[in-house]
């Protein structure tokens, strides 16, 4: 086999595989020759001190900005070929929305339905169906007309979260998900994730500064370093309940057990 043939052999199990990644902002390198790789159902905490480019490594994952040098894969296809973005959930860093922001929380959870290029598309049925869904699984049906600017940051994320969620993707991407709002829902948050994580064939890469919440989940050492970087990893073999259930209906049973002590 020649090495092209075994880079994409190598690439097939990968959800993301990235391989001499560099990226500088005006000649600055922010990341530098970055070899990395997420298989299926893995959950990877990334981990760096302010600017040490974890969004800026996110962002180009989910194609927002361009590499300086290297490649990325996305389920072993080239990101420049890649079209699957409806398999890829991205919450992206949290900035506190105008009040007057004026889409609805349903707005915001179907415009995650678009693809790339389906911006103008009618919204069928089932569209609508995987909405509704997607509001039951975080408990927010009820804010659904409501003007999103209006709600509290937790609530706020929860929006963000199901608008991830509306196409049932395989890979979320989650950038610092509980900044800006209280321990309770924080803790309430995590709990959501690892049982995700655990229930569901979902892959998750994910910044945060939470090292108490990194280290109880994904152990004490990271995986692998990279300039600032540091990636933490929790792979499939080593999560205790595999048990695959709908996703609604296993966040409704999350939610049951969580309102006797934690408000999330
Ligand atoms: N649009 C931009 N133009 C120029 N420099 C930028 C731009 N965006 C980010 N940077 C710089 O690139 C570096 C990495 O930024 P990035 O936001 O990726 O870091 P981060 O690890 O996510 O930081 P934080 O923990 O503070 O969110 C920083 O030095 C930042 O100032």
């Amino acid at each position: 086999m020649s090495q092209p043939d075994l880079f994409t052999a190598a690439c097939h199990e990968d959800v993301i595989t990235i391989r001499d990644l560099s990226f500088a902002y005006d000649h600055k390198p922010v990341i530098e020759n970055l070899q990395f790789s997420v298989k299926q159902r893995d959950f990877v905490g990334l981990i760096g001190s302010n600017g040490a480019g974890k969004t800026t490594l996110l962002r180009m994952i989910v194609g927002l900005v361009k590499p300086t040098e290297g490649e990325i894969r996305l389920f072993g296809e080239p990101i420049t070929t890649f079209r699957d973005w409806e398999r890829i959930g991205y919450v992206p860093q949290k900035s506190s929305l105008n009040p007057l922001f004026p889409a609805t929380v349903r707005e915001v959870v179907v415009s995650g339905l678009y693809g790339k290029k389906n911006l103008f598309r009618r919204l069928t049925k089932t569209d609508l169906q995987k909405c509704d869904d997607a509001l039951h699984a975080m408990s927010i049906e009820d804010l659904a007309e409501k003007r999103i600017g209006q709600l509290s940051g937790g609530q706020q994320q929860r929006v963000f979260l199901a608008r991830a969620l509306v196409n049932n993707p395989d890979l979320l991407i989650l950038d610092e998900p509980t900044v800006g709002i209280d321990i309770e829902t924080q803790q309430g948050f995590f709990h959501m994730i690892k049982h995700m994580h655990q229930h569901h064939h979902i892959t998750f890469l994910m910044v945060s500064h939470d090292m108490d919440m990194i280290e109880t989940y994904l152990g004490k050492e990271p995986v692998e370093r990279s300039g600032k970087l540091k990636f933490y990893v929790k792979h499939s073999h080593e999560i205790e309940d595999c048990r695959e259930t709908d996703l609604a209906h296993s966040l409704k049973d999350l939610r049951i057990k969580l309102q006797s002590h934690v408000t999330y």
